[in-house]
């Protein structure tokens, strides 16, 4: 009965089941008048369990569960607790791609849970009249907050707020930017300069794009003291999971907001579009709304921009020829003399572009993505196969981009070349599977502007630096330790020897 009852009015929360399933067994006792006694009870509760645990598990496994044509392992079809435990450990990504390469392009990863590799369910799952965030994101909202930063809106309530997001993003937008960034980039420059011999570059980018996020978002000043206290850097790229560090952040958002609203800003900043400062809305957005926005820009820019870049230098490092020849192309793009701030150029940035696509492919900064959730309304065909109502979907970008299927020769391989040379007859090169940035309508609304970072920061640091691994730096394992917590995070120091050229 319970197991019936759960199934068809599904709890958003375990409290309620909790209480009714520890009631439960007791209010049996008593309706038989059996004596309460300890092992009474014990054994009333074993019984208990173990048949509502049997009724769960002969269902998930049974060929009458809407899901039972998916393959996948059958601790995956019992429970999501073994999927919980493998993403606290930070490899869901490996993982995942380990279940594609052995049961194909749809796996069965929890109970309701199914992944896909499909290159044709990127459109239908993610697209125009795609499906709505799924279950994952639920977390990631304070219930304690009547307001929702826009990762977590849906519907009508996402497009609102995502049109006040795609004016802050628009390319004018960008152009009022370029100052911004172009001060933070000759700044991260400088401090390099000033530090070269052996330097964990990847800190230094962290602390650039936490650095111009913060210029962005609150017109800066206050977060660029923020970034250099190792303390909080820690908790803001655990902020999904912790609670006290979501708390923290947005009371830091809020004093942040509040200095912004009275300083005011010289240059129209994201806050500036955020707020609607404009007044180009028939509302505008509460305190509440841009803060929480304001901190979402901060977690959402700044740790993917900051993995890409160090991604970015690991795999150059560890290809010496497209180490030259990139280098060499960003020697000719911007001669001596030439300024490396001019974006201008950037589309004659060929190869280095090549190289930056090489690394999204092989590591999205989010590399397995929230799920989405199938409609209420029977189910879907997605890529010909049915799945049914109320399913969470991933869509996870680092095993469909490491799918021979959708990119090929030499999926696991860095090619730059692959987006550069004319299609060979067995070439795979699958645009519609390369999704670092997600696609559709809830995709990543700061893509140009992530963009410009990437080249800004790689040209410049290519043209002022020398790079190479550091003595005794142990490359492969800096790669191994990427943690994927929904953003990757960084293990540990991406040691590199710094000269100047
Ligand atoms: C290389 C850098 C970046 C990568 C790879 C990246 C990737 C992504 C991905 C995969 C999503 C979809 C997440 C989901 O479906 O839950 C996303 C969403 C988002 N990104 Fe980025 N991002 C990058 C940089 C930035 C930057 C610089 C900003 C600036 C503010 C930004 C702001 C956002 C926001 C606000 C969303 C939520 C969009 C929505 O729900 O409508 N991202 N990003």
């Amino acid at each position: 009965m319970n197991h019936l009852y759960f199934h068809q009015f599904e709890p958003k929360s375990a409290n309620g089941p909790l209480v009714v399933l520890t009631v439960q067994p007791l209010l049996l006792l008593g309706a038989v008048a059996a004596p309460l006694s300890f092992s009474s009870i014990l054994e009333t509760y074993v019984v208990f369990i173990l048949a509502l645990c049997s009724s769960i598990v002969v269902y998930r496994l049974s060929p009458f569960h809407p899901l039972a044509h998916i393959p996948g392992p059958t601790v995956n079809k019992i429970t999501k607790l073994w999927g919980a435990w493998v993403s606290s450990g930070g490899d869901q990504h490996r993982v995942n791609k380990a279940l594609h390469d052995k049961y194909g392009p749809f796996v069965r990863t929890g109970p309701n849970e199914v992944s896909i590799i499909h290159v044709d369910a990127v459109r239908a799952v993610l697209g125009t009249g795609g499906f709505q965030k799924g279950q994952y994101y639920e977390p990631r909202t304070d219930p304690t907050l009547s307001t929702r930063s826009l990762l977590t809106l849906r519907n009508e309530a996402h497009a609102n707020r995502r049109r006040i997001w795609n004016r802050g993003m628009s390319s004018e937008s960008l152009q009022e930017y370029e100052s911004i960034l172009a001060k933070r980039v000759t700044q991260l420059v400088d401090r390099l300069e000033g530090l070269c011999g052996t330097v964990d570059i990847a800190e230094w980018f962290s602390y650039f794009t936490f650095d111009f996020m913060g210029d962005m978002a609150f017109g800066g000043g206050n977060i660029a003291v923020v970034s250099h206290i190792p303390w909080l850097v820690p908790t803001l790229y655990k902020i999904p999971m912790a609670t006290r560090g979501l708390k923290e952040l947005r009371q830091f958002g809020a004093t942040c907001a509040t200095n912004r609203i009275k300083t005011g800003s010289q240059v129209k900043d994201l806050w500036y579009h955020l707020m609607d400062e404009a007044g180009m809305e028939k509302e505008q957005p509460s305190f509440a709304e841009v803060v929480a926005d304001g901190v979402l820009s901060i977690i959402a820019g700044s740790d993917t921009t900051a993995i890409a870049l160090s991604s970015f230098v690991w795999f150059i490092l560890s290809n010496p020829e497209a180490y030259q020849r990139v280098q060499a192309e960003v020697d000719s793009v911007y001669p001596d003399g030439e300024s490396l701030l001019d974006i201008s150029k950037h589309s004659e940035l060929r190869f280095l572009t090549a190289c930056l696509n090489e690394t999204l492919r092989l590591h999205p900064p989010v590399p397995t993505n929230g799920t989405r959730q199938v409609p209420k309304g029977g189910g879907k065909l997605i890529a010909d196969r049915f799945i049914p109502e109320n399913t969470q979907i991933y869509i996870p970008p680092y095993s469909l981009h490491r799918s021979p299927g959708n990119f090929f020769p030499g999926p696991d391989q860095f090619d730059p070349d692959r987006w550069l040379r004319k299609q060979r007859p067995d070439d795979v090169l699958n645009l519609a599977a390369f999704i670092p940035f997600s696609a559709g309508a809830a995709n990543c609304v700061g893509k140009s502007l992530a963009w410009r970072e990437m080249l800004m920061v790689s040209s410049s640091v290519l043209k002022k630096f020398e790079l190479r691994f550091a003595d005794d730096f142990q490359s492969k394992d800096w790669l191994d330790k990427l943690q994927d917590v929904f953003v990757t995070s960084i293990g540990g120091p991406l040691l590199v020897e710094l000269s100047l050229r």
